[in-house]
């Protein structure tokens, strides 16, 4: 704030002012006593005198009401803004200005407005992002895996084991997949109704999850059958496996077949080698079930039909 007095001669003298606007100014000059242009720099201190000499001349003090009404108001630059209101004396003379320069807090009030929306918005874009990415996972996990018993779908398996064979191929190691099927599982639908078939599918599924190792795939490759890929496993390792969850599995009464193939060099899609283990598994069916079959392909009777 600065006040300023108007002398005879119609000029504005700076009689007052405090510690902000000093601040504001330059602090090592000393204002009182000089004119009011010298507040500003130029042009805009004349403009300034010059207007303030035309609202004295052109309003009554009718019109200004006091100390009420500003007689000037200019914006000083992107955030300031100057109001000079008249001061009167008993007899109703104009003698005094009073200078208000303050900050234009429009300006903060739509920074932080525009900070509040950006915020908002930002925070609304991650909970989106991250719902979308909750969602988009659950989308995946729906189509990578068999609704009922948590292994990985058919289509997904065969993805992943048409992977897994190139990778095994490069580096020269042994691959085994592992097809198994519930024996007579028709009956168990059929005596104990569909809730307890699919209980015992569960029961499958978390027993073959429980006994292999983490970087086997387990999936349900249809109805009662699971294909389990078995990487970086020869056939002794993968009958080892083979055993223990048969018999696991009959621990808790329910009876599977298994068939074993081992990646041979001829097999370059899952394709082949599902065939030489459904095979095989046909054969553990057809030598009485509950048991498991893996020998080598050239050893029986009839070859697997080649998918390439
Ligand atoms: N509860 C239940 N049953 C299913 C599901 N999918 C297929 N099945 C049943 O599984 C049975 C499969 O029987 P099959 O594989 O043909 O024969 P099986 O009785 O297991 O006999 P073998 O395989 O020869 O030992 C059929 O009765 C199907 O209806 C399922 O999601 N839940």
């Amino acid at each position: 704030m600065f006040i300023v007095r108007i002398d005879d001669n119609k000029k504005f003298i700076i009689v007052a002012i405090n510690s902000s606007q000093k601040a504001r100014l330059d602090d090592d000059l000393e204002y009182v006593g000089k004119h009011l242009n010298q507040l500003f720099t130029k042009p805009l201190g004349e403009e300034i005198v010059v207007n303030c000499a035309r609202c004295l001349e052109e309003y009554s003090l009718s019109h200004y009401n006091a100390l009420e009404v500003n007689i000037y108001e200019r914006k000083l630059d992107e955030d300031c803004q100057l109001c000079l209101t008249p001061i009167a004396n008993f007899q109703g003379c104009l003698t005094h200005l009073l200078g208000i320069i303050h900050k234009d807090n429009v300006k903060e009030k739509a920074m932080s407005l525009n900070d509040y929306i950006e915020n908002e918005v930002e925070k609304r874009v991650i909970e989106r992002t991250a719902t979308l990415m909750a969602t988009n996972a659950q989308l995946s996990y729906l189509a990578n895996h068999d609704y009922l018993t948590g292994t990985y779908s058919r289509r997904y398996l065969l993805e992943f084991a048409n992977a897994e064979i190139k990778r095994v191929c490069r580096y020269g190691l042994s691959l085994c997949l592992m097809m198994l099927d519930l024996d007579n599982f028709k009956s168990i639908n059929d005596k104990q109704g569909h809730f307890v078939g699919d209980q015992a599918l569960k029961e499958v599924a978390k027993t073959i999850l429980e006994t292999v190792r983490e970087c086997d795939s387990v999936g349900r490759y249809g109805g009662d059958e699971f294909m389990v890929v078995l990487p970086e496993t020869d056939v002794s390792g993968a009958l080892l496996i083979a055993e223990r969850l048969r018999a696991a599995l009959n621990r808790v009464n329910i009876s599977i077949s298994i068939g074993i193939a081992e990646l041979e060099h001829e097999d370059i899609y899952i394709e082949a080698l599902i065939n030489k283990a459904d095979y095989l598994l046909l054969k553990a069916k057809q030598n009485g079930r509950n048991r498991i079959e893996s020998i080598a392909i050239d050893d029986v009777d009839r070859s697997p039909t080649k998918v390439w």
